[in-house]
């Protein structure tokens, strides 16, 4: 039988304790604002964008909006963030991501202030991780570590294999499993015998963004699967990377698509937001 890590109880979880630091905070008097941008109007960015606004009312994190036309040049997007970079009362810089194609996404991402990047994506933050010092995580991962360690799995001198390199989810995760002393591999699409070293897995993530990739063949009895790969099927029905009617009948623990990673990364960036205040 296996257990199901339920990734709307643990994000509500940790809006919850977040709420109650920052209503401390506020007694304290000190506020703390996320700037969040979003560029064109891609349905399920907005959809994002607009349950990141509400975790930031509902946390007590004050948001500022910036809805920018789809033809918004990459010049006018980067005079926006260094703008916001150099305004005092703006703790965290958040630009939704994909960006229309005629913006570098690299660019962008370089540009805001790494004491900023609440996203954890600037070149800095990922070297900060990679080398044990402070500095934002990517929410992803840090959002997939916080639903193992509260389903009460160990993580240390555990097989940790993460499937997907992505410098998002893939490369963080796997100094995140790092860092709490897993024994980490990391496979992707040209990796060979690529069943054979999932099934050595005790935790499993799986971030390779191929819909339901993943049965049961994949997974060793018991294992802990993550599924971070979120898709429309063609009854446009949500599914993940993993085949969870599958994957379920030899897991130990296993997260659901919808309802285990995704509201994770909302929850993860408000601790980001949080956070801020110790590192500006
Ligand atoms: N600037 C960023 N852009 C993007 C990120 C990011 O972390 N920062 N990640 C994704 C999108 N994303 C957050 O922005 C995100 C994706 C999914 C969910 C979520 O809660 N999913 C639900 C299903 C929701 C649905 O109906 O589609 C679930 O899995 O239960 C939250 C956030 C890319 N862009």
């Amino acid at each position: 039988m296996y257990k199901l890590i339920d990734g709307k109880v643990i994000s509500k979880q940790i809006k919850d304790e977040l709420k109650e630091k920052v209503a401390g905070l506020k007694a304290e008097g000190v506020e703390i604002c996320l700037a969040v941008i979003q560029v064109g109007n891609d349905p399920a960015s907005s959809v994002y964008v607009g349950n990141k606004k509400k975790a930031c009312e509902y946390i007590g994190i004050g948001s500022l909006s910036y809805e920018l036309p789809e033809e918004t040049t990459e010049e006018e997007l980067l005079a926006l963030i260094e703008k916001l970079n150099s305004d005092d009362k703006v703790n965290g810089i958040l630009v939704q991501l994909p960006l229309p194609k005629h913006i570098d996404e690299d660019k962008v991402i370089k540009t805001i202030s790494p004491k900023k990047d609440v996203d954890g994506f600037h070149p800095m933050s990922v070297g900060a991780l990679s080398i044990g010092q402070p500095g934002f995580v990517s929410c992803t991962p840090a959002g997939v570590i916080q639903l193992i360690k509260r389903s009460g799995i160990e993580i240390e001198g555990k097989e940790c294999v993460v499937l997907g390199r992505s410098n998002i989810v893939g490369k963080p995760m796997s100094m995140l499993l790092l860092r709490e002393n897993g024994t980490v591999t990391v496979c992707h699409s040209r990796t060979k015998n690529l069943k054979e070293v999932c099934r050595r897995a005790d935790i499993l993530v799986v971030a390779i963004g191929k819909p339901e990739m993943i049965d049961a063949s994949y997974i060793k009895e018991g294992a802990t699967v993550i599924d971070v790969g979120i898709h429309r099927d063609e009854n446009n029905k949500l599914c993940g990377d993993v085949d969870f009617e599958s994957a379920k009948e030899v897991a130990g623990a296993i997260t659901p698509v919808p309802g285990g990673v995704g509201p994770m990364t909302i929850a993860m960036l408000m601790s980001n937001c949080v956070e801020s205040i110790n590192i500006n």
